[in-house]
């Protein structure tokens, strides 16, 4: 019999990828007054605790006002380096083999810190962890979408030089009011770059931005993807089109995107046959990483062992890996999952 004390071992034990991560929402407030003290720039709050109890937030906008002041004290190529590090560290020991994270330029440029200056520390971070933990990665740029497409058009033209490191684009920030159409010129051009594509669809907006990331911007994944479930079409072409939805639980706990993790939609996702995938988002603001998530579906939602199984492999099949590493991790899975 699978006990829940056998399948939380099970999910800590196995080897993960992080297919939905923000380096920026990894920003734990001890690093985050460390780097304060350091570039001098002041905090709006006096402590570590003053911080962490003002995260209490009632929608998606109310954390980005935290998550883009948060940000705002990393100004040097180190402080990106730092970041990075403490994230690889911290889900090195989750066992994870494999992240493809977002950065979001624009939370930069916009207060003059360089392109260079963030993805030269980023790089430079995601290089030293794959030499000291085997850890593979992709680098995924994300364009905000709450300014313009001319905007987004601008930080493409700051990336070019870097293309060789950059993997694939996304997008994301304020949903609702600003649909994946406006974009749809940019990921146009990023994909005749040769770049895969992502974007948040159906975390608060309607069913109708699902549509527009997979039929308009032609996604080759979907982050989130939470409110598909309200239309039987929408399910059956995400479903026809094998795409992968990276889902959040703790996210969407701490966002109010769901009311309890008792209703948290992945089991249903699984039961329609749809390439759900389990991911933090923004560890540092939702009240865990990559285990604590899987944790919180198991105590929370029940799901079962081969569900669990289900949702291991999915993320290493919804990732931009190649199919040679997908199998050999996949292999592991499968002898960890046969032996326990
Ligand atoms: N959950 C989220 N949704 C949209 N934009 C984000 N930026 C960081 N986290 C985000
Ligand atoms: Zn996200």
């Amino acid at each position: 019999m699978t006990t829940t004390h056998s399948l939380l071992a099970l999910a800590h034990e196995m080897p993960k990828t992080e297919l939905h991560l923000h380096i920026e929402g990894t920003f734990e407030p001890e690093l985050m007054f460390s780097i304060a003290k350091r570039n001098s720039v002041p905090l709006k709050y006096q402590t570590v605790e003053e911080l962490k109890s003002a995260y209490q937030f009632e929608n998606l906008q109310d954390f980005l006002d935290l998550y883009y002041q948060g940000m705002s004290v990393l100004l040097k190529e180190q402080d990106f380096y730092d970041l990075t590090m403490a994230y690889l560290e911290r889900v090195h020991r989750d066992n994870v083999v494999h992240v493809e994270i977002f950065f979001d330029p624009q939370g930069h440029t916009s207060r003059n810190v360089s392109f260079e200056t963030q993805i030269n520390g980023i790089y430079r971070a995601l290089k030293d962890g794959e030499s000291k933990f085997g850890m593979t990665f992709k680098l995924i740029m994300s364009f905000l979408r709450h300014l313009s497409e001319e905007d987004a058009f601008k930080t493409l033209e700051q990336a070019k030089p870097y293309l060789d490191w950059i993997d694939g684009v996304g997008l994301d920030s304020s949903e609702v009011g600003n649909p994946p159409l406006n974009f749809k010129n940019v990921f146009e051009e990023c994909k005749k770059l040769g770049l895969a594509v992502t974007a948040h669809a159906g975390e608060e907006g309607p069913p109708e931005y699902v549509w527009q990331a997979i039929d308009t911007i032609k996604v080759d994944r979907i982050d989130h993807g939470n409110r598909a479930l309200e239309e039987a079409d929408l399910i059956a072409a995400i479903k026809s089109r094998g795409l992968t939805l990276t889902v959040c639980p703790l996210s969407n706990l701490k966002l109010c995107v769901v009311s309890d993790m008792k209703n948290h939609p992945i089991r249903t996702m699984l039961k329609f046959g749809l390439n759900a995938t389990v991911n933090s988002d923004d560890p540092a603001y939702f009240g865990g990483y990559m285990n604590d998530n899987y944790t919180a579906l198991i105590q929370g939602s029940g799901i079962s062992k081969i569900e669990l199984y289900t949702l291991a492999c999915n993320s290493f099949n919804g990732s931009w890996l190649n199919s040679e590493q997908k199998s050999k991790h996949l292999m592991t899975i499968k002898n960890l999952f046969e032996s326990a």
